[in-house]
């Protein structure tokens, strides 16, 4: 996989003879956060066109995520940081992702100047996969009708995405945030196709932990969190070895009261890692995030807090 951010950098890129973007690409574009498995069939979507053309796959993304953009605070929380959602992407076997600033100016593109600008001159697409539903451009101008049209002029396709469904409903970004809000950990895994998890960096935090007997490894969090609370946790650390231990994802109310952030204390683990890059996995609810009177009611609850972790991985793991 290969990261383009801007549409300078792309031009750059595609107008190159030796590019293997030169030629053209197939397409798709979306916020694709959490990478649901209804985003992994669109992507098989992409990837067979590509292949069948012998052309590279290139999904399409925008930082902020436009709701980010319009709604700031108001918007829904983000299931993970771009860095993440880059990497899940590569993983599902995409040549490129074409990362686009959303901002004052980006917003303005009416809905033909984005096909011109970005789609035809810049990715020079042969063949695009979107819902039906997909609008774009200023004031939502631009849709799959529009795209046809223009396609047929100037010969690039358009498919329709496939719908995958969970039951009646279809799996969508918003279904698993809702899922993560009521704490039903089960029922997103299934609409994820794989446990919910968050990989960040780890900073360093107020060196309270220690005193607390509980020293936590602290995770920096670009966005406001899908899910609050305490929870069993697996991590995986860089170098792939997997540890478990209760983690704390909310404002720490007892010490802090603003900032969101994940605080993990390790199971039988004793080593430096910040600055690592580690994936936390959400395993199971413990209880919600309490603001206590002292530090010492907080730390008493933090020892049973381990009790019970300890209790549910002897049984579930
Ligand atoms: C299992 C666990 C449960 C926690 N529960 C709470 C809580 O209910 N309320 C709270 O304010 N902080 C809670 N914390 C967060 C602690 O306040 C935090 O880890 C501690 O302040 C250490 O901060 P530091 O890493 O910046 O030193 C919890 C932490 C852990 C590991
Ligand atoms: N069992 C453990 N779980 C989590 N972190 C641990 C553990 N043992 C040692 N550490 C280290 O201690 C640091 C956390 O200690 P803490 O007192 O909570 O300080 P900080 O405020 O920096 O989080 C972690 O970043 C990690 O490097």
């Amino acid at each position: 996989m290969r990261l383009i951010r801007g549409l300078t950098n792309l031009k750059a890129l595609s107008q190159r003879p030796d590019s293997p973007l030169a030629s053209g690409c197939v397409a798709t574009i979306g916020n694709f956060d959490g990478v649901h498995r209804g985003h992994q069939t669109i992507i098989r979507q992409v990837r067979d066109k590509a292949s069948e053309l012998g052309l590279p796959s290139v999904v399409m993304v925008f930082e902020p995520q436009p709701r980010e953009y319009f709604q700031g605070a108001e918007a829904p929380p983000r299931l993970m940081p771009f860095r993440q959602k880059a990497e899940a992407l590569a993983r599902e076997g995409v040549d490129y992702i074409l990362c686009l600033r959303f901002d004052g100016q980006f917003r303005q593109y009416s809905g033909m100047g984005f096909i011109e600008d970005i789609l035809i001159d810049g990715l020079g697409v042969r063949h695009l996969v979107v819902g039906d539903d997909f609008r774009f451009g200023c004031d939502r101008a631009g849709d799959f009708r529009l795209l046809k049209q223009v396609g047929e002029k100037v010969g690039y396709s358009v498919e329709n995405t496939e719908t995958v469904l969970d039951g009646e409903e279809r799996v969508s970004s918003t279904r698993v945030r809702a899922c993560l809000a009521e704490n039903q950990l089960e029922q997103a895994e299934r609409l994820l196709g794989h446990r919910y998890a968050i990989e960040g960096r780890v900073v360093y935090g107020r060196q309270l932990g220690r005193q607390l007997d509980a020293p936590t490894v602290n995770l920096l969090l670009p966005h406001r969190p899908p899910l609050r609370g305490v929870y069993v946790v697996g991590v995986t650390l860089v170098d792939g070895r997997v540890r478990y231990g209760a983690a704390n994802i909310g404002v720490r109310p007892t010490v802090d009261g603003k900032r969101p952030s994940l605080e993990v204390h390790l199971f039988d683990f004793d080593e430096t890692v910040y600055g690592q890059r580690l994936k936390v996995e959400f395993l199971h609810p413990l209880r919600d995030e309490v603001a206590f009177d002292s530090l010492d009611a907080l730390k008493a609850q933090i020892g049973r807090d381990f009790e019970a972790a300890r209790a549910w991985l002897a049984d579930s793991v």
